[in-house]
């Protein structure tokens, strides 16, 4: 798969071929996008052409609304990973600047879409694009004017709600890791690298590993986790906690470390990935580490029958 980098408005063609494209802005690759995508891949197997999916750089809600703060499902890696699974020739990433949200329908149909050597546009049932998004998926065919065929994908729900990225950020800020796992049809990860934490886990017969992680993710809501945490290239079941670690010092900023079971080794500075399973209690305020200590025995039981029952 091939990453393209665009900026409007699109000059050339990013293949000598004409392509099936895919339009969305795709944050989480949840089941409702990997439907589409499927859609999509087909037609464009059939036809013989590569198959194209546009996304932004960065969510339109952080120009609109000038929200610095938006957290993502997945990172522009995650999201290339997935898209390639997929069977995607190309991962166009538009540049979404303030002069660009200004444009009309027309402008995008005219100056983008038609600019790629589209043969045939896949977008969603609440597709929109234009300034403030004023125009939408039933707009487009007025705007293609033939030059493309318009294919409109209908609402994939589960439970009858819409499958969607805000839905699924959400639960993930509400920590209820089992329905983000079931939308996105995989586990929510988070990666990074293995920092130093405060080095009192030893201390207390529990010793984790501490996440660095990209700030623009969106994290679990405070409290602890059954995980899956990946280091030396091995999964191991763990117990995660997010949280400030009101029991030990001031709370200052989140930290978010991995208690691994059946694992000791130094690890610092290693690559480290955590898949999350369920939120099993909040963190609490301890009066002495020896019952935070019994508390972590606790939850170690807890999670590992958690796991002896659902890896079955
Ligand atoms: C599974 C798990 C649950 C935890 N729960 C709490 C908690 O409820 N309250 C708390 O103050 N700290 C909790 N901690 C954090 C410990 O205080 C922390 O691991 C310890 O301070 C070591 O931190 P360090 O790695 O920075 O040295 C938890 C840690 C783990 C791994
Ligand atoms: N559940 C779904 N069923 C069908 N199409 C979907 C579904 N979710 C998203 N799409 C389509 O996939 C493309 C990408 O969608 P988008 O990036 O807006 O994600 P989203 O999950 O709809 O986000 P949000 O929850 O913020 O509305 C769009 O064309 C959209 O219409």
């Amino acid at each position: 798969m091939k990453l393209v980098h665009l900026s409007y408005p699109v000059k050339n063609q990013i293949s000598n071929k004409k392509i099936v494209l895919a339009l969305g802005f795709f944050d989480g690759v949840h089941l409702g996008h990997q439907h589409l995508i499927s859609v999509a891949k087909e037609i464009a197997d059939e036809k013989n052409l590569p198959l194209a999916v546009m996304t932004f750089d960065r969510h339109p809600s952080e120009v609109y609304a000038g929200n610095t703060d938006f957290v993502y499902i997945d990172t522009l890696e995650e999201k290339a990973n997935k898209m390639e699974e997929l069977g995607v020739d190309y991962l166009l990433l538009l540049k979404f600047t303030k002069d660009f949200s200004k444009i009309s329908g027309q402008e995008f149909v005219d100056n983008v879409i038609v600019k790629l050597g589209t043969d045939t546009v896949v977008a969603g049932f609440d597709y929109t694009y234009g300034a403030r998004e004023t125009a939408n998926i039933d707009h487009l065919p007025n705007f293609a004017k033939g030059r493309f065929e318009v294919i409109k994908v209908p609402k994939q729900t589960m439970d009858g709600k819409k499958i969607g990225s805000t839905e699924i950020r959400r639960a993930i800020e509400n920590g209820e890791m089992e329905l983000v796992n079931e939308l996105l049809g995989h586990h929510y990860v988070m990666s990074g690298t293995i920092g130093h934490g405060q080095r009192n886990g030893h201390k207390l017969g529990f010793p984790t590993a501490n996440l660095v992680w990209n700030e623009k993710k969106a994290i679990p809501k405070i409290g602890v986790y059954a995980t899956k945490t990946k280091v030396n290239g091995k999964w191991y079941n763990s117990m995660t906690s997010v949280g400030y670690n009101i029991t030990i010092g001031q709370p200052k900023r989140i930290y978010i470390e991995s208690n691994l079971f059946d694992f000791d080794e130094d690890v610092y500075g290693q690559p480290m990935e955590i898949k999350w399973y369920k939120y099993t209690r909040g963190e609490k305020k301890f009066a002495s580490l020896d019952e935070l200590k019994e508390q972590l025995k606790k939850d170690q039981d807890e999670i590992k029958a958690y796991f002896a029952k659902s890896d079955k």
